[in-house]
């Protein structure tokens, strides 16, 4: 039997914590069933922290059975107030846990403990607050009067067995945004954590155990996409798949329902999104909200604002000062333990997004031939953690692949803009379309930018704010579908019609 429990130390917390390793299916901690592993790395070291179970296609068939004896047998009889009950324990219980959960987010992302994982676990508060309020708040129907003799009315019914395949980025907020929306409405849950961050779901497996959820409810299988996830894509007794990673994956994520069941599907997918700062901005706060936007959590945020555009009256000045705020308030250098208040920036995700990026980076200096700033050395020497600087490349011209793809990291490009038509024609110049960002002190300017962006979600005057109230997702290549709001609960609920004759 393999060990399905490990210690991990955090000493710079004094943090002391049993790590679940094993795949949980009922409520119960197992192995997987050809005994296949995922060593998980510390990406502010380079060093392995442990290994834990990889789900395969069996393993994924178990769960199925888990999910729907349990949605068939218990949680489709669940009162809506009883599962309001369950999610404020498990809210409870979270906030209770937060340090340990922000703790395991660090060590196993490099996400700066004190500004980034907190913030992931407030937010997570936040909406698992929203979610417990929200059980009996969504799934009302109507009725719809036909004639005098007819009538229908509509129910709004969860789907039954849901998958839910989240990514890297943010670990544990991505996987509360969706299982707190598909629990609120009813369905069952098989949830697959991204193979470099499964710890802090693991662990959060065990609070919702604590929170009373019966067996079955909530299953989380950690594994391989290509395996795991793929069996999940393609199950026939899966009936919605939700998914957030690349444009890519998303895309098979789709197919996968095309070639089985034709599963209801939800993406929230990539991005290219864009600011826009017009010559009467608060440029000081605009810069403040863009560096921010760009280099918050190393710049591995779908609705990270990658392309700015700034009006040409003003560039040169913002030009300046936004790499004077990014050397001030964003450098990485010799700030390397994101377990210390002092480090701003972590390290990227992987070897292979750092290598990805580095690939970026390059194409723009060397063979682009960029205007490239960076705010320190790189590669900087003096450690093994995949630690990039923020980097901003300037003038950078629509032709430009640093402006047209996903990097995902802390690089930026800068263009410049002459007028409003302009603005808008650059800014809806990619296949992407889920977030935006307008710089302005006019109102119409500003409400004109929110009406001609093609994005799920427009910022006025800031950027890269989520509310748990609010919906959110991608238009175009971003993605199909909202979470968030009333729509998170929505999403995992479908409409059936009832008619009724009187005669
Ligand atoms: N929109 C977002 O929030 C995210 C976007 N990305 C983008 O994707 C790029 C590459 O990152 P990756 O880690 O490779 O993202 P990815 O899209 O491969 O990974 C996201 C999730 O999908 C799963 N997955 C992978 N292949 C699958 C398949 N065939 N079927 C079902 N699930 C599968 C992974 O195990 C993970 O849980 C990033 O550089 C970034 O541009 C990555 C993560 C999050
Ligand atoms: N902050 C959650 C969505 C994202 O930016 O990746």
């Amino acid at each position: 039997m393999p060990n399905l429990y490990t210690n991990l130390e955090i000493p710079q917390l004094k943090i002391s914590l049993k790590q679940p390793l094993g795949l949980f299916i009922n409520n119960e901690f197992c192995p997987s069933s050809d005994g296949e592993t995922i060593e998980t790395v510390n990406p502010t070291t380079g060093e392995p922290i442990t290994s834990f179970q990889a789900a395969n296609e069996t393993d994924v068939d178990k769960a199925v059975k888990a999910a729907r004896a349990a949605f068939e047998n218990v949680w489709s009889k669940t009162s809506s107030e009883q599962r309001g009950i369950y999610l404020s324990n498990l809210l409870k219980l979270i906030e209770e846990e937060e340090n340990t959960l922000a703790a395991l987010e660090t060590l196993d992302s490099g996400k700066p403990f004190h500004s980034n994982a907190k913030q992931d676990l407030a937010q997570i508060i936040e909406l698992t607050r929203y979610y417990a309020g929200a059980v009996d708040k969504f799934n009302i129907g109507e009725t719809i009067p036909l004639t005098f003799e007819k009538f229908a009315y509509t129910l709004k019914v969860p789907f039954g067995v849901v998958a839910q395949i989240v990514p890297w980025n943010y670990p544990l907020a991505m996987a509360c945004w969706k299982l707190q929306g598909a629990l609120a409405a009813g369905n069952t849950v098989i949830i697959k954590p991204a193979e470099n961050t499964s710890l802090s779901l693991l662990y959060f497996a065990t609070l919702i155990k604590k929170a009373g959820f019966p067996p079955g409810v909530v299953n989380v299988l950690p594994g391989h996409g290509s395996v795991a996830g793929q069996a999940l894509g393609t199950h026939m007794d899966i009936d919605k798949i939700s998914f957030t990673g690349s444009t890519k994956v998303g895309g098979s994520v789709m197919e996968a329902s095309g070639q089985s069941n034709l599963k209801d599907v939800t993406l929230e997918c990539g991005g290219k999104s864009p600011a826009i700062v017009f010559e009467d901005a608060d440029l000081d706060k605009a810069i403040d909200w863009i560096a921010a936007g760009i280099f918050y959590n190393s710049g591995q945020n779908c609705t990270a604002n990658s392309r700015v555009y700034v009006q040409s009256s003003i560039y040169d000045k913002f030009v300046k000062k936004f790499k004077e705020i990014a050397k001030k308030d964003w450098d990485v250098s010799g700030k390397f333990d994101p377990f210390d208040e002092k480090c701003i920036i972590g390290p990227v995700i992987s070897s292979a997004q750092y290598d990805r990026i580095k690939e970026f980076i390059e194409l723009g200096e060397k063979e682009e031939k960029l205007n490239m700033f960076q705010t320190s050395e790189f590669p900087t020497k003096k450690t093994k953690g995949y630690f990039i600087p923020p980097t901003i490349f300037t003038d950078v011209p629509e032709t430009s692949k640093l402006l047209r793809e996903e990097i995902f990291g802390p690089v930026v490009v800068v263009s410049k803009f002459e007028n409003y038509d302009d603005a808008m024609k650059l800014a809806n110049d990619t296949y992407y379309g889920l977030a935006s960002a307008v710089f302005t002190r006019d109102v119409k300017k500003a409400h004109m930018f929110a009406r001609d962006i093609k994005a799920g979600t427009v910022w006025i005057n800031q950027t890269n704010q989520e509310e748990a109230k609010v919906p959110f997702g991608g238009f175009k290549m971003s993605g199909i579908g909202r979470e968030s709001g009333d729509t998170g609960v929505d999403n995992y609920l479908q409409i059936k019609s009832v008619h009724v004759d009187l005669s």
